[in-house]
């Protein structure tokens, strides 16, 4: 290395490589030239290095959402800790690439002194040799990095704050790594119980009390940076650095008092929990560890205000046309449209969640559904066996309600069963298109499961508002497949399902998990891609659910854009209207400050309406959409 070499380009060197045994050797030899002063300079003024979006990574790591991650257990068995260990290896992976990240994209931009690069030097240090640590005793257990799935939840917030180093130290050090102290104990002991000594003994005397720093640094240059604000622009005083565990309180108090931060450090909190609330979604899982976080020089009046969230219904809804603004709008703004995902096994856990869901967003994602993911590849590949038919056959799928059955338009084409809850017209579509019988007992169970599915999520609904003898069980539902027929002639980006919110209830689509392109309208107005993930559902609230709930549950606009030149086909279930057809506001609903807005009437009057005016520009499309629907106010 040159002698004029800067921490910024040894700190590039680590992201830049993409193996991790590799990333923990640099990180170490640059941190020692570092802190031995071989490297004196952190950044020169006129660099223009760049900072890699995503650092280099192995790609022999599968990944997949956070939602999917499976369940590691309690330790119990050689694969769980495996699994366990594996998860932790990957932490730490990505914690060597946070570290060099924080000081490469914000050390210059935010003119940090010298005590920030120091610190983080040294967690990046620390955060290697637990990696080769972790990674040794995963090895000697007979397994291997890659050997199970990851996430990359830590670095998908990482990218939510990489133009805020405030949030990145609040989020990633004082809410993920605090997280990780929370849970450590726990792991340790389940390492223990399951008769690994030498796995706990590592967490427990090397990795605890080294992340219990790290924290602290979060912590420590929060406050720097929120003192400097108070201050003006001038530097704060902030005490060099050395957070051991046992003193990160202590030198946490001495920081805060020796800056005069004691009486403002309410306003540091605040900040805090502004910051949090802000960047990170959701409310901070207790219980906490509050001796750790303690000693990372943090206390209760930190975190424990942003254990719980608010449910914002029923009082505090202001209608589907309101601003946006604040939290709200932040949180949009840097995570795009992440839908909530909601974990049907742990219901009771995912209440709150729902219902800010179903009131805010209009559209959530549903995991442990319990429909088999063989059914769900099977119907895509039934659908798009339906699609081959000659044409003529699929003409034969005619319907009694309005576009219920085979339609086409430009680029796209749609085949229709009402009411897929009735094996009686499943059988008859099947008969008419001389369907096999392999695909016709797909498309059945496939229906049945799908609707048992959409009467049990329209109950829980109901239940979490209260509304516990409301029964679904009877309402019609209607599946319709849709194809769209993107190929290599399809301008990228062109809109092929008009922009429109749903004639139901509650829509379960299955997506094309190879060909994305729905996008759904977020609360600014912006249209945000969805990605597919597959083995889920995702979850749309139409207009039904906005009527029967007298305007409180949100019907989200959506579209669907050709993004590759590849066919799309994608099954949409929608639980349309009870029986008899009769669509009103639930009393439930209706109180002196919330009116009723809408009058009792005919789910066919309200399809026709809405239906009539499919041939229209798409901008007049949304506004007569709602204004068809506004027609069957009460005046
Ligand atoms: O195909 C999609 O992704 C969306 C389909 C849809 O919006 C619908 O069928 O109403
Ligand atoms: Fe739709």
């Amino acid at each position: 290395m040159s002698d004029t070499e800067t921490l910024l380009e040894a700190a590039l060197e680590v992201l830049n490589t993409a193996d991790p045994i590799q990333k923990a050797r640099l990180g170490e030899a640059a941190a020692k030239r570092w802190l031995q002063g071989e490297i004196s300079v952190p950044f020169r003024q006129d660099d223009d290095l760049p900072i890699p979006n995503r650092p280099a990574r192995l790609s022999s790591v599968k990944l997949v959402a956070p939602s999917l991650m499976p369940k590691l257990g309690k330790g119990g068995s050689l694969q769980s800790r495996l699994a366990m260990l594996h998860s932790l290896v990957h932490t730490e992976s990505w914690a060597i690439d946070l570290s060099w990240d924080i000081i490469a994209r914000f050390g210059r931009k935010e003119s940090m002194p010298r005590d920030f690069f120091t610190d983080f030097v040294k967690v990046a240090q620390d955060e290697g040799r637990h990696f080769v640590l972790l990674v040794r005793r995963l090895e000697e257990l007979g397994s291997y990095y890659g050997a199970f799935p990851a996430h990359d939840g830590l670095w998908d917030s990482a990218n939510q704050t990489s133009n805020d180093l405030s949030a990145r130290l609040a989020v990633e050090h004082c809410v993920h790594e605090a997280r990780g102290l929370d849970v450590l104990p726990t792991t340790i002991s389940r390492f223990r119980n399951g008769g690994d000594e030498d796995t706990a003994n590592l967490l427990e005397t090397v990795i605890y009390p080294e992340e219990i720093t790290h924290c602290a640094a979060g912590v420590k240059w929060f406050t720097y940076l929120c003192q400097r604000k108070i201050n003006g622009h001038q530097d704060a005083n902030i005490s060099s650095v050395c957070l051991s565990p046992e003193n990160g309180a202590q030198k946490q108090q001495a920081v805060n008092r020796s800056d005069g931060l004691v009486g403002k450090k309410n306003v540091v909190i605040e900040a805090f929990h502004d910051t949090v609330r802000r960047y990170f979604r959701g409310p901070l899982k207790p219980p906490f560890n509050v001796e750790a976080r303690k000693a990372a020089g943090f206390g209760p009046d930190w975190y424990e205000p942003l254990a719980s969230r608010e449910v914002k219904f029923p009082g505090q809804y202001k209608g589907n046309n309101r601003e946006v603004e604040g939290e709200e709008l932040a949180i949009m703004a840097t995570e795009g449209f992440l839908v909530p995902v909601i974990d049907l096994d742990k219901f009771e856990e995912e209440k709150e969640k729902l219902i800010e869901a179903i009131i805010t967003y209009g559209s959530f994602r549903v995991i442990n559904h319990g429909v088999p993911q063989k059914l769900m590849s099977d119907m895509k590949a039934s659908a798009e066996h339906l699609f081959e038919l000659p044409f003529e056959v699929k003409q034969c799928n005619t319907n009694v309600i309005i576009n219920g059955g085979h339609v086409v338009a430009s680029l796209y084409e749609g085949l229709g069963i009402y009411d897929a809850s009735s094996p009686t017209e499943i059988h008859n579509f099947c008969s008419l298109l001389d369907v096999s019988s392999h695909d016709r007992e797909i498309l059945s169970t496939y229906a049945s499961k799908v609707h048992d599915l959409i009467v049990d999520l329209a109950s829980k609904i109901a239940e979490c508002l209260g509304i516990m003898s409301y029964s679904f069980q009877e309402w019609h539902s209607h599946l319709r497949m849709n194809r769209y027929n993107f190929t290599k002639e399809t301008i990228i980006g062109s809109i092929s399902g008009v922009v429109h919110t749903d004639n139901s209830f509650i829509t379960i689509l299955l997506e094309d998990e190879s060909v994305d392109g729905l996008e759904i309208m977020d609360l600014t107005g912006n249209f945000v891609s969805i990605d597919p993930v597959p083995g889920t559902f995702l979850a749309n609230m139409g207009d039904i659910a906005k009527i029967w709930s007298n305007g409180r549950f949100h019907n989200v606009r959506h579209r669907v854009v050709c993004k590759k030149a590849m066919p799309r086909t994608t099954v949409a279930l929608f639980m349309l209207a009870p029986k008899d057809n009769k669509i009103e506001p639930q009393a439930k609903f209706i109180d002196f400050e919330h009116p009723k807005l809408y009058r009792s009437f005919d789910y066919n009057e309200y399809r026709m309406l809405k239906l009539s005016n499919l041939s229209l520009t798409e901008k007049e499309h949304i506004d007569v959409n709602e204004a068809a629907i506004m027609a069957l106010f009460t005046t």
